[in-house]
């Protein structure tokens, strides 16, 4: 396996900029904690504790959604990890910034802004582009090395993961050390018995590139959350349509991907279970279900899989030597629309089969349903870049720090 230099690397009391993944859930304006804290603490915890100054940078949602906010309370989250104060400013590299970082003294952590507050971020770009931003270029001078822990931002080419390592000596840190190891060694790995795939979820070109790029090595695709939709919608049901003008859940993605939807439907139908019908909330805000014949997209957001389709995929994933789930199968932060969700990772969990668990929201559901991570031979929390590495695909972020070793 190709290598990249790590934390264990680094001289001595460096000023280390570390870029961290801590995009996550925001309910009512409130970030929620997850396992993204909880993995990326230990890598910041070991750093301080080595004595660096560790300044972190991170990204929270994208501009225009409601997810797009400041980073002053994942300072808060992180900090409650590692036992020792995080420091905020809520800039990224003007005055405020570089005086906070300027200041910081060995062993002490502060986090910059989002990130993607800054124009030069977003814009995928290649690295030698991203290099000569103004972003990089004023941020770089302050420090020693550059860390990457970011695995799950890895498949983007924003500056703060694809410019750094062209400017500083760049590492890995230890999420990355692990996501990296764990899925690159999934992506080889051959099964002697049934291998399924249980997809969900609301990206629809994830799904799609995974069913497209890994169809001939899995047996069985269990299709559940907006993913299904788009499938249902292939075989002639009607669902899949946005109903609300603040969610683009289905038009822009059947659009864009409709021909190729309905072509992996037909080519695979034998591999594909779609669900029996879908859950949707009732006048009286309970669970009630539609079968696929029932179902009626002007007036109802379905929300789950049925509990007839939980008892359909139940048995394929017992049988089965290996298990993969990317995408929850229902909007499960919502006891009522657990079903589907809990219903997959509880038999993967009772099965004695090799599984994996992959998005960041997704595998929240472990512990919100009194599972434990040690249920599962990988949890990652990566979404998009654990479908590109099972699919064999270089993520740019990584490769950087290949180049930057060799
Ligand atoms: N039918 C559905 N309608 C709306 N959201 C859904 C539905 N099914 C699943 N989801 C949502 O999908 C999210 C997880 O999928 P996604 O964000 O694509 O994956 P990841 O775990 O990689 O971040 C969950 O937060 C869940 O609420
Ligand atoms: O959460 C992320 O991706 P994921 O939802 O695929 O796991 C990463 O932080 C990347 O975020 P982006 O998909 O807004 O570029």
């Amino acid at each position: 396996m190709a290598s990249f230099n790590t934390i264990d690397d680094l001289d001595d009391a460096q000023r280390v900029l570390v870029r961290l993944d801590l995009n996550s859930p925001v309910e009512d304006g409130k970030v929620q904690d997850n396992r993204r804290f909880q993995r990326h603490a230990k890598t910041v915890k070991e750093l301080a504790e080595a004595g660096h100054r560790v300044v972190l940078m991170a990204h929270q949602g994208r501009p225009g959604n409601d997810t797009f906010v400041s980073l002053d309370q994942h300072a808060d989250i992180l900090g409650g990890y590692i036992d020792r104060e995080i420091q905020f400013v809520d800039d990224i590299y003007g005055e405020k910034a570089l005086d906070a970082i300027d200041s910081l003294e060995a062993g002490e952590v502060l986090l910059l802004d989002n990130t993607r507050m800054s124009d030069d971020e977003l814009p995928e770009e290649d690295p030698e582009v991203k290099a000569e931003t103004e972003f990089v270029q004023t941020l770089a001078p302050h420090f020693d090395a550059y860390i990457n822990d970011a695995y799950s931002a890895a498949h983007r080419k924003h500056a703060s993961l694809v410019g750094f390592p062209l400017v500083l000596p760049a590492f890995a840190g230890r999420v990355m050390e692990t996501e990296y190891e764990a899925n690159t060694a999934i992506a080889n790995r051959e099964f002697d018995g049934q291998v399924t795939m249980v997809v969900g979820g609301t990206k629809a070109t994830d799904v799609i590139g995974v069913m497209n790029t890994l169809g001939d090595k899995i047996d069985t695709f269990c299709m559940g959350g907006i993913a299904s939709h788009l499938f249902l919608r292939a075989a002639g049901y009607d669902v899949g349509y946005d109903r609300h003008e603040d969610l683009d859940l289905y038009d822009t993605q059947w659009e864009n991907n409709k021909e190729i939807i309905q072509e992996l439907y037909e080519e695979r139908r034998d591999q594909i279970k779609l669900p029996e019908g879908l859950a949707y909330e009732d006048d009286d805000d309970e669970r009630a279900e539609h079968t696929n014949e029932e179902l009626n997209a002007a007036d109802y957001d379905y929300m789950d899989i049925s509990e007839a389709t939980v008892d359909k995929y139940d048995p394929i994933i017992r049988d089965s030597d290996a298990v993969f789930l990317k995408g929850a199968l229902g909007v499960f932060e919502d006891e009522k629309f657990s079903a589907g969700t809990v219903g997959a990772i509880k038999a993967i969990a009772e099965t004695d089969c090799f599984s994996v668990v992959g998005g960041g929201d997704t595998s929240r559901s472990i512990e919100m349903y009194g599972m434990d991570e040690n249920d599962f031979d990988h949890v990652s929390i990566a979404g998009g870049a654990y479908i590109r590495a099972l699919t064999g695909d270089d993520l740019p972020g990584i490769e950087l720090l290949i180049d930057a070793a060799n």
